[in-house]
């Protein structure tokens, strides 16, 4: 079974090799190594021939009456480190910023604790590829990998948070996590000289006009009690000063905590992105891709048996907590299979996605501790 200090020296080892969506070809090499040295009595390793960074776990339980999933993220995210650590990412403009090392560290001593002491329940890991984009959540599932035996009867999954104390678990009934959808708008219009703009049709004048305008669509078009975000983060437009653009690019993310919220703001972008591009004599394409990003829907039963162990375990520290805008494919999962999403506390300074995230790696023995703990109670109620 692993020990805290084992735990914490395979996160480091996963932070310096950080890969990016469905592109953990490294980090899939590494888990399986790590698993391999457990205790493979209960154990079935399986792996996606379609899907090849994602790993499935079954350990078969001794008396089993469900089949309870686990699932965590394997991927990072095109963030350059700068945290200055002495185990920063080797991997140039790549890194662990969301803390997904962490989710495996917690899913492993979780498991290795299952494989030296065998549940009662069957239990699946899925080691999940792609979480920040491509959905690998959804690919799995329509690739049929939850069927038979390996397709868990209700599904739990975790997500660090820097605004917890470390070690804390938070967790609320309903909607955890917002839906997302990607944006992706491209303006085409008429290049030219700069001393001549009556002769072109500048798309930076155009991209411009359409960030601004959309900024409306939150202010003006949003149920200010529902709520919606509109973030782009990225823009290409030009070449040189002194050449008018004919092309930009934007791309961007939606989030809205219900379905119909998402699909309001989806509406709205298409209508000013046509508005702008009519105004500007430019051809605009807008594609908006959710994937599998769907609100994360807790069920109630389950969510209500969650919330009550950690409630009422003194060794945790629980804390309820407000939706959050950040997404998460496990959403679609939970579309699927009912189930439970929470955070886990890592009480940092820095927010998710920034390069000088530092989770507190105390939290990663604790997350493990209520997992194995609350796992081992749901198998008895
Ligand atoms: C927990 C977290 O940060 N998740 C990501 C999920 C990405 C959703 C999608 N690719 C998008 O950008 O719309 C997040 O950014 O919330």
């Amino acid at each position: 079974m692993l020990t805290e200090t084992d735990l914490i020296t395979i996160r480091r080892e996963l932070h310096q090799h950080p890969e990016l969506a469905l592109h953990e070809t490294e980090t899939h090499e590494r888990l399986l190594t790590i698993i391999a040295d457990f205790n493979q009595t209960h154990l079935q390793v399986r792996t996606l021939p379609e899907l090849p960074t994602a790993i499935l776990i079954r350990v078969t339980g001794s008396a089993p009456q469900r089949t309870i999933g686990y699932r965590t993220d394997i991927d990072a995210l095109p963030v350059t480190e700068a945290t200055g650590l002495a185990y920063a990412s080797q991997n140039p403009g790549i890194m662990h910023a969301c803390g997904h090392d962490v989710h495996m560290a917690v899913a492993l001593g979780v498991l290795s604790y299952f494989a030296e002491h065998q549940p009662q329940d069957n239990l699946i890991f899925f080691f999940q590829p792609a979480e920040e984009s491509e959905n690998g959540g959804k690919l799995a599932y329509e690739m049929n990998a939850f069927e038979a035996d390996w397709r868990p009867d209700e599904f739990y999954g975790l997500h660090d948070n820097p605004d917890l104390p470390a070690g804390a678990i938070g967790c609320r009934m309903g909607t955890l996590f917002a839906g997302t959808t990607e944006v992706n708008v491209d303006f085409t219009g008429k290049g030219g000289h700069a001393a001549y703009p009556q002769d072109a049709n500048d798309m930076v004048v155009a991209a411009a006009a359409f960030i601004s305008q959309i900024q409306t669509i939150v202010s003006r078009n949003v149920d200010p009690i529902e709520g919606g975000v509109i973030t782009l983060g990225k823009l290409e437009a030009g070449t040189i000063r002194n050449v008018i653009a004919e092309t930009a690019h934007i791309e961007g993310t939606i989030r809205g905590l219900t379905q119909t919220m998402i699909e309001h703001i989806d509406d709205r972008i298409r209508d000013v992105a046509a508005g702008i591009a009519r105004s500007f004599n430019a051809e605009v394409t807008v594609s908006l891709n959710q994937g599998g990003y769907l609100p994360v829907e807790n069920d109630p039963a389950l969510t209500a048996n969650f919330i009550n162990y950690m409630k009422e375990n003194e060794s945790i520290e629980f804390i309820e907590t407000a939706p959050a805008m950040t997404g998460e494919d496990f959403g679609y999962l939970l579309s699927k299979i009912p189930g439970t999403m929470f955070w886990l506390g890592v009480g940092d300074d820095a927010q998710l996605h920034s390069a000088t995230l530092t989770p507190d790696e105390s939290a990663i023995q604790a997350g493990v501790d209520a997992i194995t703990g609350f796992m081992t109670y749901r198998m008895l109620h």
